[in-house]
């Protein structure tokens, strides 16, 4: 009884997740999903979920809601059954303008606390805090594309760094812009793009000057894989990048994503010792016997019925 209860329960999962009640199925329009107030959370296509960073009249400056909201919504994607990938965007003219400077100071530059050591830990806290809102995306097992359009500043470099597929648009630039208000970087950029951008001194021209990076750059160095027109060719583009992405096996597209941040922060022989532990169980999935029969029979994976995971 206890097992069928258990097993009901695991099965009917996605009934009973709130974070559903948050996706607004086959829409890009309107305003911020509830219960988010500064995030879009829209299903475009079967398995994949958009979410939309939703101030544009601010140019989608991340407040103090924000930096929760992203918390709560990767921590619901991530054991949302029917979502195999996510697509990250920004509403408005540009995809983001970095950290509210207006609602933020206070918390930054005012911290609280009864003496210096209680006021540094507090500080403290915050920081790791806001670490957190970019590291769910990496830690989500399903793979992020980001797709930028515009101005992506300051804590938005952090943001897309800590995403698995940057794409962006022509008129997208790039901006390192901490220097510029007083402090490193602490949230991801300084910690991630040098694992992302193959020159070491690129990396620090940009952090220690501040300075623009338009798309062309972003191609050739490596932060973005794909530069499109417009934004309307650039959501196709990313669209239809999350499908090929969504109709895959998930225990082998989450495996793929685990595996690689893993081997990215390890040894190679660590990464192995890793994949070897890893696979011992993944590969009694049914997936690999569905997989390759298609493949053998000349289908597209797109044919194969996968169970959720
Ligand atoms: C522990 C925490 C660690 C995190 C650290 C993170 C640090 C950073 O993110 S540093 C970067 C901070 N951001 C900036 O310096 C960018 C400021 N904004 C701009 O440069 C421009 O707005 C931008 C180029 C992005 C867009 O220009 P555009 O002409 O299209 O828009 P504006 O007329 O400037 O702005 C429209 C309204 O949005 C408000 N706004 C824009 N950016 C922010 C922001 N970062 N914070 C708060 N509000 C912002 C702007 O005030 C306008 O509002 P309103 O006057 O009410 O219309």
């Amino acid at each position: 009884m206890a097992y069928l209860v258990c097993s009901a329960f695991i099965r009917n999962r996605g009934l009973w997740l709130p974070g559903l009640r948050a996706v607004r199925e086959m829409s890009t329009q309107g305003g911020p999903t509830p219960p988010f107030s500064t995030l879009s959370v829209t299903r475009p296509a079967s398995m994949v979920t958009q979410v939309e960073l939703h101030r544009p009249e601010k140019r989608n400056a991340m407040n103090k809601a924000f930096w929760s909201e992203m918390v709560d919504c990767f921590s619901q994607i991530a054991e949302d059954p029917e979502c195999r990938v996510v697509v990250v965007t920004g509403a408005g003219k540009v995809f983001t303008s970095g950290i509210d400077l207006m609602d933020m100071a206070g918390n930054i530059l005012q911290p609280t606390g009864d003496d210096a050591a209680r006021t540094s830990w507090n500080l403290r806290r915050l920081v790791k805090k806001y670490q957190e809102t970019f590291s769910v995306l990496e830690k989500c097992p399903k793979p992020v594309v980001v797709a930028v359009h515009g101005a992506c500043v300051g804590a938005g470099v952090d943001l897309i760094t800590a995403c698995d597929i940057r794409l962006c648009t022509q008129d997208a630039w790039f901006q390192v812009k901490e220097v510029d208000i007083g402090l490193a970087a602490d949230v991801g950029t300084l910690q991630r793009l040098p694992k992302v951008i193959g020159s070491r001194s690129l990396v620090n021209e940009l952090a220690l000057t501040s300075r623009k990076m338009y798309s062309d750059e972003a191609k050739s160095s490596g932060l973005v894989s794909r530069v499109f027109p417009d934004k309307e060719t650039m959501m196709s583009g990313a669209m239809e990048l999350a499908e090929e992405i969504a109709s895959r096996s998930p225990v082998a597209v989450q495996g793929t994503k685990i595996n690689l941040i893993y081997s990215r922060d390890h040894s190679v022989a660590e990464g192995l010792e890793y994949m070897a532990t890893w696979n011992m169980s993944m590969l009694q999935t049914q997936d690999v016997i569905k997989s390759a029969q298609a493949s053998m029979e000349k289908k597209s994976p797109k044919e194969v019925p996968f169970s959720k995971l």
